[in-house]
């Protein structure tokens, strides 16, 4: 079941002309702008879009013209198994290799990585999302892992979904282990949940 809800997610994603994901993804950095919980954030995570994923990158080039005192950190695949991401920072030097799902992170000696923890604000990339903020992801459990410390703790990360309107599906039935996103972009609506 949920097996053909992921593959046909992906092939919608993967469809999108060029054109329309970058028309959209603008949209969508649009909706994230004009969010308070944007606008507060000074540790910033984002991912490094793929295969039609919806794409936060104008974001970082339209914070940096503002010279705000933002900073942007993109996820690395934890040695660690349980701890499943690490961020590194985003910076001009900042050089790349792909990870072992294809997808470009930043090179950092591990100790130089921060956990999610010391997020303020992470944009998740996702599959598909419903109403309640469950979200379907690429079913590595890797955010659910590195923010599971949500279930758990008062802490002020906030996770914000950054997807496509139609991405989003009826209800997703959650497992124990899966975080909620606190709130969801898309091109159309700022989805606030907290
Ligand atoms: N842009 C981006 N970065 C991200 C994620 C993401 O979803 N998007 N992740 C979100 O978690 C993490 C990586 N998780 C991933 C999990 C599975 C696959 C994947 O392609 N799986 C293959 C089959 C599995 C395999 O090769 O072993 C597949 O689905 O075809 C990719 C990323 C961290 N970085
Ligand atoms: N906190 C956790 N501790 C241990 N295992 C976990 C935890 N969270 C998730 N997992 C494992 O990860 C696997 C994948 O979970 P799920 O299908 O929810 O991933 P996903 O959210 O779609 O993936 P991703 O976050 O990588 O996009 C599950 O089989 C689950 O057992």
């Amino acid at each position: 079941m949920e097996h053909q809800l992921r593959d046909s997610l992906k092939i919608k994603r993967s469809s999108l002309s060029k054109q329309s994901q970058a028309k959209k993804s603008r949209k969508i950095v649009e909706t994230v702008i004009s969010s308070d919980a944007y606008q507060h954030a000074k540790k910033i995570g984002t991912y490094y879009s793929v295969k039609g994923e919806a794409d936060p990158a104008d974001l970082i080039k339209l914070s940096q013209k503002e010279a705000t005192n933002k900073t942007f950190y993109l996820p690395v695949l934890s040695s660690d198994k349980q701890q499943g991401l690490l961020f590194g920072e985003l910076t001009p030097n900042t050089k790349f290799e792909n990870n072992r799902f294809s997808i470009p992170e930043p090179i950092f000696e591990e100790s130089d990585l921060i956990s999610g923890e010391q997020l303020d604000f992470v944009l998740v990339p996702l599959l598909g999302f419903d109403k309640n903020g469950n979200r379907l992801g690429m079913g590595g459990g890797f955010y659910d892992r590195c923010f599971a410390f949500k279930k758990s703790t008062q802490n002020k990360t906030l996770l914000m979904g950054f997807a496509y309107d139609f991405q989003e599906i009826d209800e997703l039935t959650p497992e124990n282990w899966d975080v909620r996103l606190d709130l969801i972009a898309t091109e159309t609506q700022l989805i606030d949940l907290r």
